[in-house]
C-alpha cells in the first residue's frame, strides 16, 4: 500500500484501508472541543494543573519523516509528565506538529469548530504499567491509556523565541527523509505556557496510522504564538513527492459516547 500521507490519493480518508479502526473506531482523534450545549466539554474540578518536568535535552533528532517534523531525544532522556487526569508517570518521547498552508486552518483539534494554524504535539508513554516498557510497546499494548498526549494551539503573533532553535533548523530538513543532530541544548518548558491548569482531557487515539486507541488526550486552552515567519518555515517543509506538507492534519472524529472533561469553568 502506498505509504499513508494527507493527499487526495494517500490521505485520512483512505487510511481505512489498512486501518480499518479508522472508520470502526468509537475514540477516534481528533475532536471538535464544543464549549456549549449539549455534547460540551464537563467542567470537573477535580481535575489537577498537568506536571511536566522537562530538563533540557542536551542529545536529539530533528527529523522530516514525510508526514511532520519529529524532535525526538536520546532514548536516556528523563523528561517526565504528572498530574492532571493522570493517575501514573509519564516518560517522554517525542514533539512534532501538525500545519496548514494558511492561517485559517492546521490544527487537528478545533474549538467551536474553530482550527488555529498549527498544532504542537508531545508525546508521552505511561512508564508505570507492567504491560510494556517501550513507546513502542506502550502503542502496540491495547491499554487505553498507554500514551498520554499534551496538544497545544499554535496562533499568529509574536516571534516565539522559545520556539526559534526548531523553526532555524526547519531548512535543514526541506527533504522528507533527512535528519540533523540537533545542535546545543533545547529547553522545552520555555516553550510551555508557565501554568498548565486550563486544558480539555478525553480518551482518544494516534491521528496518524496506526489510530491505535491508546491515548489520554490533554489540549490546552491557551495558545502558543508564533511569527508569521516561524509559521511560513514549516510550509516549506516537503513531503518527500517535490511538494510542501500541505495540511498534515487529520478532520475531527466522532465523539460517539465520549465526554471531555474541562478544567476550567
Ligand atoms: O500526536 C499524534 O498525532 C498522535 C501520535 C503519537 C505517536 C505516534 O507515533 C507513531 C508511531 C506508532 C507506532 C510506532 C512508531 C511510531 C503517532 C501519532
Ligand atoms: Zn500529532
Amino acid at each position: 500500500m502506498a505509504p499513508w500521507g494527507y493527499s487526495k490519493e494517500n490521505g485520512p480518508a483512505t487510511w481505512h484501508k489498512d486501518c480499518p479502526i479508522a472508520n470502526t473506531g468509537v475514540r477516534q482523534s481528533p475532536i471538535d472541543l464544543i464549549t456549549t450545549g449539549q455534547t460540551c466539554a464537563k467542567y470537573d474540578s477535580n481535575l489537577k494543573p498537568v506536571i511536566v518536568s522537562y530538563p533540557a535535552f542536551s542529545e536529539a533528532t530533528f527529523l522530516n519523516n514525510g508526514h511532520s517534523v519529529q524532535f525526538q531525544p536520546s532514548a536516556g532522556n528523563l523528561s517526565e509528565l504528572s498530574g492532571g487526569p493522570l493517575t501514573k508517570k509519564y516518560k517522554f518521547e517525542q514533539f512534532h506538529f501538525h500545519w496548514g498552508n494558511n492561517d485559517s486552518e492546521g490544527s487537528e483539534h478545533r474549538v467551536n469548530g474553530k482550527m488555529y494554524p498549527a498544532e504542537l504535539h508531545l508525546v508521552h508513554w505511561n512508564s508505570e504499567s507492567p504491560n510494556f516498557s517501550s513507546f513502542q510497546e506502550a502503542v502496540g499494548s491495547n491499554d487505553p491509556h498507554a500514551l498520554c498526549v499534551l496538544g497545544f494551539f499554535l496562533k499568529v503573533g509574536a516571534e516565539n523565541a522559545s520556539l526559534k532553535p526548531i523553526t532555524d533548523l526547519l531548512s535543514k530538513v526541506k527533504n522528507a527523509g533527512s535528519s540533523v543532530s540537533f545542535p546545543g541544548k533545547f529547553d522545552l518548558k520555555a516553550v510551555l505556557p508557565e501554568t498548565l491548569t486550563d486544558y480539555y482531557t478525553y480518551d482518544g487515539s494516534l491521528t496518524t496510522p496506526p489510530l491505535a486507541e491508546c491515548v489520554k488526550w490533554i489540549v490546552f486552552k491557551e495558545p502558543i504564538e508564533v511569527s508569521t515567519a516561524q509559521m511560513e518555515a514549516f510550509r516549506a517543509v516537503d513531503d518527500g513527492h517535490g511538494k510542501p506538507i500541505t495540511g498534515n492534519y487529520r478532520p475531527p472524529c466522532p465523539l460517539h459516547t465520549r465526554t471531555v472533561a474541562a478544567s476550567f469553568k
